[in-house]
């Protein structure tokens, strides 16, 4: 796992997702080295960098160029790359050039949730596996309908972590955002 401290960040792209999120999507997603993976809304790479290591294949897409240059600049930090394909488009467009994928992970989607999520289904292999990470209520609820509406039996996780902070008279315990990880098989 790579650490969010080694991350190359810019306060106008969000991310990295954090490493305790990452190690969970990767489990979820039981990645194998022949998948191709997709991966909407990379912002600074997180997920992206993690599955570049385990994949086949990365495509990463962000409707930000400065998205798409810190997901390219943690790439060349990392010593990856070779098997990532960047595209700067809305991931409602881009996805129509895009088929054959394994795992598509949507971590982020504007107001497009529902037509990322049509398209992502039709373009799925069989047995492949949809992750969505939501900060919004609304978006956690949006994605288990869709997926539902879609005919998958969709799981949800709502990961609070905190993390310690040793200090001389003890430890504090300094929380993060909670984060919901929504997932999905094709059948
Ligand atoms: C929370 S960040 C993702 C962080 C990323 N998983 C990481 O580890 O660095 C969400 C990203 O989704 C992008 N985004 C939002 N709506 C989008 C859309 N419709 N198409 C493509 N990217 C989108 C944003 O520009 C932002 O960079």
């Amino acid at each position: 796992m790579l650490e969010d401290k080694d991350f190359i960040k810019s306060c106008d792209v969000p991310g990295p997702t954090k490493e305790a999120i990452r190690a969970i999507i990767l489990y979820k997603s039981d990645v194998k080295a022949g998948d191709k993976v997709v991966d909407v809304g990379c912002g600074t790479g997180g997920i992206t960098c993690e599955f570049a290591q385990r994949a086949e294949s990365v495509t990463s897409i962000d409707i930000n160029p400065e998205a798409i240059e810190m997901t390219q600049k943690n790439l060349k930090k990392f010593g990856l790359g070779d098997n990532v394909t960047l595209i700067c488009n809305d991931g409602a467009e881009a996805l129509k050039d895009i088929d054959n994928m394994d795992i598509a992970i949507v971590g982020g989607s504007g107001k497009k949730l529902e037509d990322i999520l049509d398209l992502v289904d039709s373009r799925l292999n069989s047995k492949g596996r949809i992750i969505i990470t939501a900060i919004l209520v609304d978006t956690k609820v949006e994605a288990v309908n869709k997926l539902k509406e879609l005919n998958y039996n969709p799981q949800i996780m709502e990961v609070n972590i905190s993390k310690g902070r040793v200090l001389d008279r003890g430890i504090m315990m300094m929380s993060e955002n909670p984060i919901a990880i929504i997932t999905a098989k094709k059948r």
